[in-house]
């Protein structure tokens, strides 16, 4: 078995017991449940940002713990005066330490989109993630059958979420072409063996068709990595631990997004 089975194994008895314990009709009744979602795709296209989607996360299977004392709010602001684009907050807590508490903390202090970063696999985490505030969902092509992807993308967008679809390889490009995802981001990590490689980026971009934001995902930790990619048509660029793993991850961010900006403009 590997990480990602056992991460799915987990998410399904967890989204059961949710099921019981916060029911939709009382998802129904979250004070974000009947606001208006700010768009992921628009923002990753403003050419006044950076088309960075900066991440909250404190650990994760490939590296443990990467900073288990950062603030939410300061963080997730401090992304944003940077120039991100979007926030990403993981929301998984065995595997990665966060929760729903997390991603509430940055909405209420971000007018911004943001994506909850979990495992989904079942229509009630994409109510609840319209419960807590989110504004998009990633959607996993390795763990989900084509077929199942379009229903969850469907559901999602009935409630005007936005779906970042996530792949690994052309095979599970090919099969999710047409799930009508908004954004699909290309993993630079295999989950299964947590190697990474911006490389699988280069060779599954021309593969995506224009009219389909391209998102490189982890990984990513220099200014020239983001300049390359930019060239394959990439426009979004999920980046965690880069930051994260600094004692103040809203700075880092900063001086990256200072460099992007002067090499941009070079
Ligand atoms: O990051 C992991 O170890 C991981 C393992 C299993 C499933 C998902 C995993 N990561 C989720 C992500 O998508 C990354 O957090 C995201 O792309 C940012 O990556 P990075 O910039 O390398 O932190």
């Amino acid at each position: 078995m590997n990480i990602l089975d056992e991460i799915i194994e987990q998410k399904r008895k967890e989204v059961e017991e949710r099921k019981s314990l916060y029911p939709v009709k009382l998802l129904e009744k979250g004070i974000y449940f009947s606001t208006l979602p700010v768009s992921m795709k628009k923002y990753i296209l403003r050419e006044d940002k950076t088309g960075i989607i900066a991440e909250f996360k404190r650990k994760s299977p490939s590296k443990g713990i990467i900073n288990a004392h950062a603030s939410v709010e300061r963080t997730s602001i401090g992304y944003m005066q940077a120039g991100a684009s979007a926030l990403s907050v993981l929301t998984d807590k065995p595997f990665f330490g966060g929760s729903n508490e997390d991603l509430m903390t940055a909405r209420k202090f971000n007018f911004c989109p943001i994506i909850r970063k979990d495992f989904t696999i079942d229509e009630y985490q994409i109510i609840e993630a319209k419960s807590i505030g989110a504004d998009a969902i990633l959607l996993i092509a390795a763990v989900l059958e084509p077929k199942r992807s379009k229903e969850l993308t469907d559901f999602a967008h009935s409630f005007g979420l936005e779906v970042l679809l996530e792949v690994h390889d052309e095979d599970e490009l090919k099969k999710n072409l047409e799930t009508g995802a908004d954004l699909i981001g290309v993993n630079n990590r295999n989950l299964k063996t947590f190697e990474v490689s911006i490389d699988v980026s280069k060779r599954l971009a021309p593969m995506i068709p224009d009219s389909i934001v391209k998102v490189s995902e982890s990984g990513i930790s220099s200014v020239d990595t983001i300049l390359e990619l930019k060239k394959h048509g990439y426009r979004g660029f999920l980046m965690g631990e880069n930051f994260m793993k600094h004692s103040r991850p809203e700075t880092a961010a900063m001086e990256f997004m200072d460099e992007l900006r002067i090499k941009t403009k070079a």
